[in-house]
């Protein structure tokens, strides 16, 4: 019912085209923003930890990742940032291949690694300042406010990391993610130290920021139900494991279409129809096929 067997869901995905390539009076090929093909990973050769993993995102969208630890998720995630390499396939943005870290690709971490040395506005400053090294500081300081504002901490702007609880350091590694306003966002797992009450605020205000600032986003989750009401899309991984017909690598074992209206919140997501039966399919994945081949 929700598996996207689209070359858009990316199972098998084509070779990118680039833009305008489609030939004089034929309707101009939309690329996506990302495309991956056929990523794997290998720490112990003929081993890999994934293999073949292929998808695509498209422009504004928000796609997560689900799936047991050790499943390479991480992995996945910071070959996109470009803070890792792959052993197989290759990464295209806008059809060209990536290649090292780059300021379009902004990344969030589960630690928020923000300078403890220097308050919440000097934090963002100095992210700001390397993506638009030319700015007056008028120009900086009004990027800076406007996204502090966002996450809602302008009443904390010139306090230092210290003074801060575990979700206001988080809002502000979220705030400085997006102040440099990248074409891709890449967050691992960026609420998992947080206690329920303030993870359910700030999923809230990832959604409105997301959808405010039509940022596309890829983030790895462990919570179904955040994955539910974030992602337009969720790519279910499975887990490596030796088989009776020798080692299988991990790689994405579906790609889920979420079939819920895209204006869903936190406090209406279960009494919305299709609710459970998708909540019901992600966790038989993760209970009975994530780790049998
Ligand atoms: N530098 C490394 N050297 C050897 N093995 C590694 C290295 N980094 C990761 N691995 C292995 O690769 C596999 C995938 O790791 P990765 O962190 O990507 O998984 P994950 O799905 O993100 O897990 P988790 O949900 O626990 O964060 C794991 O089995 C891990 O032990």
């Amino acid at each position: 019912m929700w598996i996207d067997t689209s070359a858009g869901g990316g199972l098998k995905a084509a070779s990118p085209v680039p833009d305008g390539a489609a030939g004089a009076g034929k309707a101009p090929v939309k690329t996506p923003l990302l495309q991956v093909e056929r990523l794997g990973k290998a720490y112990v050769a003929d081993k890999p930890v994934f293999a073949d993993v292929s998808f695509m995102l498209d422009r504004g969208e928000f796609v997560c990742v689900i799936g047991h630890s050790g499943c390479g998720k991480t992995t996945v995630l910071n070959v996109l940032a470009g803070l890792d390499t792959a052993t197989a396939g290759h990464v295209f943005m806008e059809s060209r291949e990536m290649v090292g870290p780059s300021l379009e690709r902004g990344v969030v971490f589960q630690g928020h690694a923000l300078m403890p040395w220097l308050t919440v506005r000097q934090n963002i400053a100095f992210a700001v300042k390397s993506r638009w090294p030319d700015w007056p500081g008028a120009r900086l300081n009004q990027q800076v406010e406007k996204f502090v504002q966002l996450v809602g901490l302008s009443h904390a702007i010139d306090k230092k990391p210290s003074q801060l609880s575990g979700g206001m350091k988080q809002r502000v590694g979220i705030a400085r993610a997006f102040s440099i306003q990248p074409k891709m966002l890449l967050l691992d797992e960026p609420f998992g130290a947080l206690d329920a009450l303030t993870r359910g605020t700030i999923q809230d205000e990832l959604m409105a920021i997301v959808r405010e600032t039509q940022q596309t986003v890829f983030m790895i989750t462990h919570d179904v139900d955040e994955a539910i009401l974030l992602a337009d899309r969720i790519l279910l991984m499975s887990n490596g494991a030796e088989t009776a017909a020798g080692y299988k690598p991990g790689g994405i074992a579906e790609v889920v279409v979420n079939p819920l209206p895209r204006e869903r919140t936190r406090a209406t997501l279960h009494h919305l129809d299709g609710y459970y039966e998708l909540r019901n399919h992600i966790v038989d994945f993760l209970v009975s096929r994530a780790k049998a081949h």
